[in-house]
């Protein structure tokens, strides 16, 4: 296909990973964005919902359709869990499907339907192509799943160490704290200002998370060994960005140099994964808007535990930077077009 000729759909486009989705099409040179749809607020202006998004301000949001959404080459869905399956079945081959949601995102009917309890829709390929073996599945491909944020942050962070045989897959702990935009616009109590602003809160504790299976389901691919995983999310009060904590046992006889020539070897030809140099720590600010991931490995001597900080933008490289990132991957064109490493800081 020819760079400057990709026409673009998004649904979802008053949410936040529509509109962020449409941000980043905005810097890619071979796009030329089309429908712009949402639900409720179908018919208000794009501007009116998404300021920042100057270009795009007098687009007339349309409702979400089949109709609407054919004739494009691409189209992005980021709409709540459960509305993905219809326009994927009406929409033919020719339309290049990216879906933010997680409807696609699991391979097992019974854990899908355990931690979602609505019918599984069935699995595309799966949107994290630093993971071994995922590429291949990716490019040229017409229907993918987009990970969820938590997934794709603790996922990179503990794959180098289990890939290589570093750590035991059967004892993962991952804490990690996300901003709120994490769980969507729409209104929620529990995410108030006055809930949110100066405290920081646990939620989904206790394994009933359902980013929980898909971590395991990443981390399966890369050892016969059984993967267990204990995870459990914090809400900060800030509105972008996720750091993990992730930890594992290490094999007798691993040494901090092991472990740094794994994460080394893993990401050393990734554009948007980058293990920082000893010393640095990742922090969310750093990757703030920017579709890095960035890691850092350290040795708990004493616990005989790997830790791992890993620092991601959940809108950016969390959702609709890997959304465009695969895009890209789909249709054939440079992997990082369109996208930047660089964040904002302070
Ligand atoms: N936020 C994040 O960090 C991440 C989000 N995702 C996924 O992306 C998807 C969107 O999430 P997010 O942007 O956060 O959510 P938002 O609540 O911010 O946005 C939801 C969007 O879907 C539209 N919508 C809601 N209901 C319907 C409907 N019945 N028919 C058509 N459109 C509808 C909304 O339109 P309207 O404004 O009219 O209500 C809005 O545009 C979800 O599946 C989420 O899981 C994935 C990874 C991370
Ligand atoms: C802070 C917050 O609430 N985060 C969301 C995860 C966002 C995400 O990755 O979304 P999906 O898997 O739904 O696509 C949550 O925990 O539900």
């Amino acid at each position: 296909m020819h760079m400057s000729s990709i026409k673009v759909a998004v649904a979802g486009a008053s949410g936040y990973a529509g509109g962020e989705v449409l941000r980043l099409l905005l810097g890619h040179p071979g796009v030329q964005i089309g429908a712009v749809t949402a639900g409720a607020n179908a018919g208000e202006s794009l501007g009116s919902l998404q300021p920042h998004l100057v270009p795009l301000a007098d687009r007339i949001l349309e409702e979400t359709t089949t109709e609407v959404l054919a004739g494009h080459d691409v189209v992005f869905l980021a709409l709540p869990h459960g509305q993905s399956a219809q326009y994927a079945a009406e929409l033919g081959d020719d339309v290049v499907i990216i879906d933010c949601g997680a409807d696609y995102r699991l391979t097992d009917a019974a854990v899908w339907e355990k931690f979602y309890g609505t019918p599984h829709a069935g699995s595309w390929p799966y949107g994290l192509p630093e993971l071994p073996g995922n590429r291949a599945a990716l490019t040229g491909a017409r229907r993918i799943a987009v990970p969820g944020c938590y997934p794709t942050v603790s996922s990179l962070a503990l794959a180098p160490a289990i890939a290589a045989g570093l750590a035991d897959p059967g004892d993962l702990v991952v804490v990690a704290a996300s901003g709120t935009s994490g769980a969507g616009k729409a209104a929620k109590t529990h995410l108030l200002g006055s809930e949110v602003m100066g405290s920081v809160s646990a939620y989904g504790v206790g394994g009933v998370h359902r980013h929980g299976p898909e971590i395991v389901q990443n981390l399966s691919r890369l050892t016969d060994e059984v993967v267990r995983v204990s995870f459990t999310p914090l809400l900060v009060p800030m509105p972008r960005g996720i750091l993990a904590t992730c930890t594992a046992p290490v094999v007798d006889g691993t040494t901090l140099d092991d472990l740094r020539a794994a994460y080394e070897k893993a990401y050393a030809e990734e554009p948007f994964v980058h293990l920082l140099p000893a010393g640095q720590w990742p922090a969310t600010k750093a990757v703030h808007g920017s579709n890095s991931v960035h890691l850092q490995v350290a040795l708990d001597e004493a616990a005989q535990r790997v830790v791992v900080i890993g620092a991601v933008d959940n809108l950016a490289k969390g959702t609709a930077g890997a959304a465009v990132q695969c895009m890209n991957l789909a249709l054939g064109l440079p992997e990082a077009t369109g996208l930047s490493t660089v964040g904002v800081a302070p």
